[in-house]
């Protein structure tokens, strides 16, 4: 259920090996092997930690397109040569690969919590990579237990609620419910802001749904274009206040098939990466960010990694921004 890192994983352009000016990330990356004691983040340094969660088990009960079990491996590789430019204070670290077998969907989700809960604890900052949707209600069950005083704000970047019942099984479309309740029996609040939510992708019921659990949501037609900015900038700003921490998890199919065609449910009208990318900067700047994670890369039905490179650049922005808080 669980597969240390690798160096394997980490195979990029070399330009020198001996000029840290010239470094990439493969070259700067450390392991951490998360089977036995985690060692805590010195008090001078911030530490990133990449964790992936090999598993698409929720998207196969939920009726999509497999694949994005390849999800964490294709990201690793679109961020192997990244060129390196965080100070030295900052370091990168891969813990590995939470595995899901013999369909045991709860069981790798409760896996991903353990390891996301400890490497909070030892002060890590976690990258999750997916993987489907179901990531987020087991990387949920790692922040529940860093977040039992703290007033948790989620905010997900999605054509979809996945919102729906979980009565019969769990899936990648049920997390979000699967969360609510379980704040809700803690007498906890949920706190969730969807944005880039598609009307044809999400029937009436899970409107109501969203409604009934004071659901905050903007349709990617109220995000699309260069005029939209100030207004999700300040609806941002607005969420942000309200909340102590933030769990920020993006599913690549908000964005417009055309920069994310490797995904489950491919979404021809979606976002254009540019605003997502601000109001991510925005997010990992407010100090508030706790753990994020980019659910349902597909390599299967990608096309030149361009989905991969996608999320990873969004990664990239994401630690250089969060580095500076
Ligand atoms: N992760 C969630 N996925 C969507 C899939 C929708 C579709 O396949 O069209 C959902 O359940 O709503
Ligand atoms: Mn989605
Ligand atoms: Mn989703």
């Amino acid at each position: 259920m669980y597969k240390p890192a690798s160096k394997q994983a980490w195979k990029g352009r070399t330009d020198a090996h001996d000029e840290e000016l010239e470094y990439r990330w493969h070259q700067v990356i450390k392991f951490l092997d998360l089977s036995g004691e985690v060692p805590p983040v010195p008090d001078t340094k911030i530490a990133f930690v990449f964790l992936g969660f090999c598993c698409d088990e929720g998207v196969r009960r939920n009726q999509g397109r497999t694949g994005a079990v390849d999800g964490p491996a294709s990201l690793r590789s679109a961020m192997a040569s990244f060129a390196h430019h965080l100070p030295s204070k900052v370091m990168l670290y891969d813990a590995g690969d939470v595995l899901c077998t013999n369909q045991n969907l709860e069981e790798a989700q409760e896996q991903l919590g353990r390891k996301v809960a400890v490497l909070l604890q030892h002060g890590y900052r976690p990258l999750v990579l997916g993987g489907g949707h179901e990531i987020a209600f087991g990387h949920f069950l790692g922040l529940e237990q860093a977040t039992v005083k703290q007033r948790l704000g989620i905010l997900n970047f999605d054509a979809h609620f996945d919102l729906r019942s979980y009565a019969r099984q769990s899936s990648s479309g049920t997390p979000f419910l699967q969360i609510a309740d379980k704040l809700h029996e803690q007498g906890k609040e949920f706190v969730y802001n969807c944005i880039g939510i598609q009307q044809q992708g999400n029937t009436r019921i899970l409107f109501h749904t969203a409604e009934k659990l004071q659901v905050q949501y903007t349709f990617a037609e109220q995000a699309q274009g260069h005029h939209t900015f100030p207004v999700l900038q300040e609806q941002l700003q607005v969420w942000l206040e309200q909340v102590e921490a933030v769990y920020l998890t993006i599913d690549l199919d908000v964005f417009s098939a055309a920069y994310a065609p490797g995904v489950s449910a491919v979404n021809v009208l979606g976002l254009q990466p540019g605003i997502v990318l601000q109001l991510l900067q925005q997010v990992a700047a407010s100090g508030k960010l706790l753990s994020l994670d980019v659910a349902e890369l597909n390599p299967a039905f990608d096309t030149d990694n361009r989905t991969a490179k996608l999320a990873a650049g969004l990664l990239y922005h994401a630690v250089s921004e969060w580095a500076k808080v």
